[in-house]
């Protein structure tokens, strides 16, 4: 379904307008206060809005301000499920019931709501663990339940509030492989403040500052070319989209980047190779020695960035220390070489 939001909290400072389109995952960015929460509140239909309407394919949800006759639909009638940190799954009630409690209060027979639950256990696989009471799984099984619960409701919406944060970051590529296969064609909004996330789940990113929209385009752009200082720092990373040949990242213009594979890419999948600027080194020719992933660029731009020289071309970014960058009397506009290694770089699917 597609979802149309435009609030204003005043006492709160956050006035956000965001649209997502049916099957689209719309990520929200932002440091702490920005807002992120309250968005998430409004759109469960737990923070009433001074002024706002809120609409899950035309049908209004949050109907408020001067002028407007309002409308509140309580959080159990608005066909949105609510992913949190935490699974926050009913103690007393086993893992196969806590998933089947959603089509359970919605009408189903209880064999029904059971075989529902059965389904979704194992999309996000922990059917083995139906049996279980939630304090005899792990924290990251939990979650996958808990995903499994909100998938199970059928909503038209998922709003997910940094589903990974509270998890050992041992488990967190599993879970985002996972959310990436199950999201994939449903209607999203994912609060996080890992680029990753970002990258890997959503189509689209809105950053939010000061209670307000700074940013929004598609996540690659906005990750890669960041307008706002908040995704300048947690992003500004460097991206290279190609094809998975022979082991490496096959760019269109026929570079080979060897990375480690987030997950288990096949050949002719499309990919992006990701890696961080402080991850590049920069040379004036190709450095002798092993292997190594050489880009031949040209810099466009030489800047102050957490001292450190920011050294930019159309597409990349690497970070080196002043003084290598005075020794290599840097100026924009003279070829030179990026460097990354490739333990450095991470491949994901796209
Ligand atoms: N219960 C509340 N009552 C009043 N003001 C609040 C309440 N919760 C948050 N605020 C204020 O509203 C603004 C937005 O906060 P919000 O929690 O939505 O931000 P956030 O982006 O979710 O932050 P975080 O990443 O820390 O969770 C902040 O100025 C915050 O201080």
């Amino acid at each position: 379904m597609s979802f149309r939001y435009d609030a204003a909290v005043a006492a709160r400072d956050v006035d956000v307008a965001l649209e997502i389109e049916r099957g689209e995952t719309l990520a929200l960015l932002g440091p702490n206060g920005a807002g992120k929460s309250t968005v998430l509140a409004v759109a469960a239909g737990l923070l009433r809005p001074d002024s706002a309407r809120v609409e899950l394919d035309g049908r209004p949800l949050t109907v408020s301000g001067a002028g407007r006759r309002a409308v509140h639909v309580p959080p159990h009638d608005r066909q949105i499920a609510l992913l949190s940190q935490e699974p926050l799954l009913f103690p007393h009630l086993s893992v196969l019931d806590n998933v089947a409690f959603g089509p359970r209060s919605r009408g189903a027979s209880r064999a029904a709501a059971r075989a529902t639950a059965r389904h979704w256990l194992a999309e996000v696989g922990v059917e083995e663990l139906a049996d279980r009471r939630p304090a005899q799984v792990s924290g990251g099984q939990a979650q996958r339940a808990a995903v499994a619960r909100a998938l199970a409701a059928d909503p038209g919406l998922l709003l997910l509030d940094e589903p990974m944060a509270a998890l050992d970051v041992a488990v967190t590529p599993d879970l985002r492989r996972t959310l990436r296969r199950v999201l994939a064609d449903r209607t999203v909004l994912l609060v996080t403040h890992d680029a990753l996330d970002a990258l890997v789940l959503a189509d689209r990113v809105a950053v939010l500052e000061g209670g307000r929209v700074v940013d929004h385009g598609e996540t690659a752009r906005v990750l890669s070319q960041p307008r706002s200082r908040f995704t300048a720092q947690l992003a500004g990373l460097n991206m290279v989209t190609g094809t998975w040949q022979d082991g490496a990242v096959r760019t269109a213009s026929g570079l080979r980047l060897e990375g480690m594979p987030d997950g288990d890419p096949q050949p002719g999948d499309a990919v992006v190779a990701v890696f961080p600027p402080r991850a590049v080194s920069v040379f004036r020719e190709p450095p002798g020695g092993s292997p190594r992933n050489v880009l031949r660029v040209t810099p466009t731009q030489l800047e102050p960035h957490a001292g450190q020289v920011r050294v930019r071309t159309a597409e990349l970014s690497a970070d080196i220390t002043p003084q290598a960058a005075a020794e290599l009397d840097l100026a924009p506009g003279a070829r030179v070489c990026f460097v990354v290694k490739a333990a450095e770089i991470t491949v994901y699917a796209v």
